[in-house]
């Protein structure tokens, strides 16, 4: 299968979404709007001052209405009494404005006379004057007037929106405590070879498990809740039970998809009856990745199974090409449109498959990095994404498809 064609066929694979739950704020991080976020209040919600001064009331000078050195009208308080047209009254930035008020003063541009009687406002009284020469201060200046980010009930924000810490901001302004946010899709992650090791240098024949550590928040990044990573033997009783075993509705398999002697992946999924939607892709490195609906149980939804390549590189394409579609759309997270830069250089292809090459982003353009062969992470490690050049390669100056390599 082509490599557009197997990401196509997940999201296929997928349909709809998961259905929406309502969430607190500090769990939906990571999540999609199910539906849109709504102001349930005006932002601001009452006219507000912009910054620390007076709230004055018609034009200047004006007469101050208490004591000058009092604090004035305080963020938080309500209820401030009417402004009388000619007088004014110390506010801080994020008060209240009392009403009456039709501008304010900064405070580095006002000045308080005691007794000036200034313009025929007062003898004997104190006095506030605009500093600024004869510019006169303009009605509604450094005020924020309710509503002038939105009104209550106004949409802010569309469904299929990936909730952010900005995003998390925004709905506490807007005066939500929960948010509506499609379940995120829960995946196992099981970690196939007899022959890894979990900690140390590789020795001895033996490798090193380096998915196990990089999967989780590589998956975690398209919004997927990641449980334990579990290591399963290379036989093909356990890995079948494995599988069945778990609830999650992707399990995310490592190793044993070719034919070696102990990959046992395709005959485990042909044991149990699942159904094999994707199986190799035409893509380098990774072309025996693959996807499989797995058994399903009446009444409930498909659970999917994503077999990646053992070798890290090529695991890592087969999360972009399989498993990064079928979260997203689970999720309820729309494809951004791809993401187009021009090579630096030209970008050797393959004759028949799609490549997907780890990558900088220089000003310049697209820069293939070293060390990008399927058993290596050192060039993924500096990338800064994947390029994906189509079968026969690009020419320098051509635009380039570039996917997202997750950053911390
Ligand atoms: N006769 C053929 N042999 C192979 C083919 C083929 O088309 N015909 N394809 C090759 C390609 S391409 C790949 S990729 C691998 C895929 O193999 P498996 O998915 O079965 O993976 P394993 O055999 O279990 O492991 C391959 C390689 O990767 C190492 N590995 C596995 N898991 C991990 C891990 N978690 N961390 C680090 N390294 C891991 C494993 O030790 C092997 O060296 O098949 C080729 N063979
Ligand atoms: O998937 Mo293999 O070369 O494509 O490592």
């Amino acid at each position: 299968m082509a490599w557009a064609q197997a990401r196509a066929r997940a999201v296929r694979a997928a349909g709809a979404p998961l259905p929406p739950v309502r969430l607190p704020l500090a769990d939906a991080f990571g999540g999609t709007l199910a539906v849109p976020l709504e102001a349930l209040s005006d932002l601001p919600a009452f006219d507000t001052s912009a910054m620390d001064g007076w709230a004055v009331s018609g034009p200047g000078p004006w007469r101050l209405a208490a004591d000058p050195c009092a604090d004035g009208i305080l963020a938080g308080r309500k209820g401030a009494a009417p402004l009388a047209d000619g007088t004014a009254v110390r506010i801080a930035t994020g008060a209240q404005l009392p009403p009456g008020a039709t501008a304010v003063l900064r405070s580095e541009d006002g000045q308080v006379r005691r007794g000036a009687g200034v313009g025929g406002v007062g003898n004997g009284g104190v006095d506030l004057l605009h500093d600024c020469g004869s510019t006169p201060l303009e009605q509604g200046r450094d005020i924020r007037p309710r509503g002038q980010e939105c009104r209550t009930g106004e949409p802010l924000l569309p469904p299929g929106t990936a909730v952010t810490p900005a995003v998390l901001g925004l709905a506490a302004a807007a005066g939500c405590d929960l948010l509506a946010v499609h379940r995120r899709p829960t995946v196992e992650l099981l970690v196939l070879g007899d022959e890894l090791l979990d900690a140390g240098p590789s020795k001895d024949g033996r490798t090193r498990d380096a998915l196990g550590p990089l999967l989780p928040s590589w998956l975690r990044s398209y919004g997927a809740r990641v449980g334990a990573v579990r290591r399963v033997g290379d036989d093909l009783g356990l890995l079948t039970e494995a599988v069945l075993r778990s609830t999650a509705d992707i399990v995310v398999t490592t190793g044993g998809t070719a034919a070696g002697p102990v990959d046992f992946l395709h005959l485990a999924l042909a044991g149990m009856g699942a159904r094999l939607l994707v199986d190799g892709v035409r893509v380098r490195p990774g072309h025996p990745m693959l996807l499989a609906a797995l058994p399903a149980e009446p009444g409930k939804r498909t659970r999917f199974l994503v077999g990646l390549p053992g070798n890290p590189l090529a695991a890592v394409a087969g999360v972009v090409t399989l498993a990064e579609p079928l979260l997203r759309t689970l999720g309820g997270c729309p494809a951004a449109p791809p993401y187009l830069v021009e090579a630096a250089v030209a970008l050797p292809g393959h004759p028949q498959d799609t490549r997907l090459v780890p990558v900088a982003l220089p000003a310049r353009g697209v820069l293939p990095l070293a060390f990008d062969g399927p058993a290596m992470l050192r060039g993924l490690a500096l990338a800064e994404g994947l390029a994906v050049v189509p079968p026969g390669g690009l020419p320098a100056g051509a635009r380039v498809e570039i996917l997202d390599v997750p950053a911390g």
